[in-house]
């Protein structure tokens, strides 16, 4: 059962102590966790998790990245580990740790070949999910990010009941309809009480080399109207970039000035918390 004080959403969650069903992990003391979610796939949520994960590596903190994406495990890739020695001790599973010292656990990482697909069933993979929590020794951490589930179905809704979230970044891209799909996300995230950090408008422009001028590729009429009705913080836009779109091929730790003004607000905010 869970112990309140040392509970990642304590302070923000209203339930108490014998009513609740979360079981921590106790394979170290996990201070905050992060879950980046979109309603939508293929908007940017693994590389904005990623991002965020190395920028608040790079401030000093312990960070850990859990791919609870499990059907489409893209973390191991964009964080460039090939050799995956994931240790086992009984039901314990050891993450394996980034050059930058980021602790990741993904179902890549144990499986023999990543090109093959997860065919599972959604209970397994929701049981998956709070086995990559509950059963990996994460040791000390300052933040573990949460590649979630994409969508709102029934694993990101065992997700969201299961980890003991202290708050959620939404990734979003400026179009319409993902903006309708987003307010899904952000409406069930309120449901289950996880405070919302804000969103983050993922490629909202692309950035003339020449002249630096921002070129829109969406009709982005409404979206300041969204967020307000939606009462949510945009926490910047995110251009397309190549540096940001070849993360997994190449490795790199300076980002164009626009992206990281994004990343050290939104880490600025999570530090917040
Ligand atoms: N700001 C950006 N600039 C350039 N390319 C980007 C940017 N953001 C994301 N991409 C690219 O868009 C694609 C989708 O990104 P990503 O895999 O992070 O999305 P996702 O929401 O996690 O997708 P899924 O739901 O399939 O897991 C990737 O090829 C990624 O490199």
């Amino acid at each position: 059962m869970s112990n309140c004080s040392s509970c990642p959403s304590h302070g923000s969650c209203n339930k108490s102590e014998s009513s609740c069903q979360i079981e921590l992990n106790t394979h170290g003391s996990i201070k905050k966790i992060i879950g980046v979610m979109s309603g939508k796939g293929g908007v940017g949520k693994s590389t904005m998790s990623v991002l965020l994960a190395k920028t608040l590596a790079s401030q000093g903190h312990k960070v850990g990245i859990m791919d609870a994406d499990i059907t489409g495990p893209s973390i191991p890739r964009l964080l460039h580990i090939k050799e995956a020695n994931v240790r086992t001790e009984g039901e314990l599973i050891y993450p394996v740790e980034t050059e930058e010292g980021i602790r990741v656990m993904s179902v890549n990482l144990l499986m023999e070949d990543e090109n093959q697909p997860v065919i599972w069933r959604g209970p397994v993979i929701a049981g998956a999910v709070k086995q990559f929590y509950q059963d990996v020794v994460w040791g000390d951490l300052d933040y573990l990010v949460i590649d979630m589930p994409p969508g709102t179905g029934d694993v990101a809704l065992t997700t969201m009941q299961s980890i003991p979230m202290t708050g959620v970044v939404m990734i979003s891209t400026p179009q319409d309809m993902v903006s309708m799909i987003v307010s899904k996300a952000i409406n069930m995230t309120r449901k289950m009480n996880v405070p919302i950090i804000g969103v983050i408008e993922n490629m909202s422009y692309i950035l003339c080399p020449d002249c630096s001028k921002k070129i829109r590729m969406f009709n982005q009429e409404g979206m300041d109207q969204f967020f307000k009705e939606m009462d949510v913080e945009l926490l910047g836009e995110l251009p397309m970039t190549q540096t940001v779109g070849n993360l997994s091929m190449e490795k790199t730790t300076q980002y164009e000035e626009e992206v990281q003004k994004v990343l050290d607000y939104t880490t600025n905010k999570i530090n917040q918390l």
